[in-house]
């Protein structure tokens, strides 16, 4: 019988915030350790464009076309026990989707970890500096509730993309993280470039004061799980902490609908739309789910390549509800392919070489935007390469 126990991380934010980009200096940190991590992906679209940054080396499930906090929940303690039983790894990074509550999946961890030898280490929130900071200066919307609860249920904060705000704002999001969730150590970055080791072992030695200026001071304990606590008891804590803090329902006994719906590997129709949740005959108890009820994906295939100007035009002019779009494209007038990022109107094309079969693929994530404008715009773009 295997008596090792297997670490678990979360790591929550909004869309875009930066999950990826802090799940990859984990993956080499872990490696560079001589240590085999593997990771649970949750993406609301039906394709993985984060599984291919992250790395293809690493063990993956890959939980698609479903938000892990509700629709699919409780295909996550099956999904964690395979992964264990197959590939026995040293450790567990857990990327939710930017939409999901994570109070939900430390539910589905308690869970888990009533058959499994898990350890909750942390739950880690990345938060987008300036996108909160703009929607604080708004003071509504679904997103900014979202965001919220995301930073509630946190025992580490990564205030990141720091490079993008003044430093008077940094002081002044400082204070807001501070506000919600006192309990947490704030680490502030750039990319998500942080002392990995100190925050795995929750000893955030940047935390920041309400200056926005580092405090030099070394190091602060993680708040809530402490390191070699076992889940079932860590997470109570959590959750009673978190319950608290975010004055939310916390019921372990709600009743959840999994609809098993993750595909691995499934080929799909390019006409695919996916709203987020179909709550329809669904009987929810938590007021969580409302929280991004709002939120859709749309997924092109390309069947050709496009031109790149005549793409960047198209993103440029992308309606403001939709927030988020990642893909792999080939350009007809380059050539290499790109991976290609969009967040927050910031735009980001890298050059790639995939391994293997990869479609030429985006993925739109939004609120109540128009799948048919964005399809026709997109076979224009197609049609006007090759017309
Ligand atoms: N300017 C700036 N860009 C950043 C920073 N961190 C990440 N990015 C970029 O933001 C985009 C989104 O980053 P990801 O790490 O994919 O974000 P994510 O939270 O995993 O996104 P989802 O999985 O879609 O929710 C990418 O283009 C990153 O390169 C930062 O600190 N500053």
């Amino acid at each position: 019988m295997d008596h090792r126990v297997t670490p678990i991380y979360i790591l929550s934010g909004f869309l875009g915030s930066g999950k990826t980009t802090l799940l990859t200096r984990f993956i080499s940190h872990w490696k560079q350790q001589g240590l085999k991590p593997a990771i649970v992906m949750n993406e609301i679209g039906e394709v993985n464009i984060d599984g291919y940054i992250a790395g293809q080396d690493v063990p993956t499930a890959e939980m698609l076309s479903g938000c892990i906090c509700c629709s699919i929940r409780s295909d996550l303690s099956s999904e964690l026990a395979l992964l264990i039983q197959r590939e026995q790894p040293d450790v567990i990074a857990i990327e939710a989707t930017g939409v999901a509550n994570p109070v939900e999946i430390l539910d589905a961890i308690a869970e888990a970890s009533l058959y499994m030898k898990v350890d909750l280490k942390q739950l880690i929130t990345v938060v987008d500096a300036g996108h909160l900071l703009e929607l604080h200066r708004e003071q509504k919307g679904k997103t900014y509730r979202l965001m919220q609860e995301q930073i509630r249920a946190a025992t580490l904060l990564i205030l990141n993309k720091i490079d993008r705000i003044q430093d008077h704002e940094q002081a002044e999001i400082h204070q807001l993280l501070t506000r919600w969730n006192p309990y947490a150590p704030i680490v502030p970055a750039s990319h998500c470039d942080v002392d990995v080791e100190a925050l795995l072992v929750g000893r955030t030695a940047n935390v920041v004061d309400g200056t926005g200026q580092g405090s030099g001071s070394g190091v602060a304990e993680s708040s809530v799980l402490s390191a070699g606590s076992q889940a079932a008891v860590s997470l109570s804590a959590a959750r009673s902490r978190t319950a608290t803090a975010a004055g939310s329902q916390w019921n372990p006994d709600a009743d959840h609908h999994g609809q098993g719906g993750h595909n691995h590997h499934n080929n799909h129709q390019q006409d695919h739309e996916h709203h987020h949740h179909d709550h329809d005959s669904h009987d929810h108890k938590h007021h969580h789910h409302d929280s991004h009820d709002h939120v859709m994906s749309y997924t092109y295939y390309f069947s050709r390549p496009v031109n790149s100007e005549a793409f960047e035009r198209f993103i440029s002019e992308l309606p403001r509800d939709v927030y988020r779009a990642k893909g792999i494209l080939t350009f007809s007038d380059t050539n290499s392919r790109f991976l290609f990022q969009y967040a927050y109107r910031e735009t980001d094309f890298t050059k790639i070489t995939p391994q293997g079969e990869l479609p030429d693929v985006v993925v739109f994530i939004g609120e109540h935007f128009h799948k048919s404008g964005l399809e026709q715009q997109l076979q224009a773009l197609e049609n006007e390469e090759h017309g």
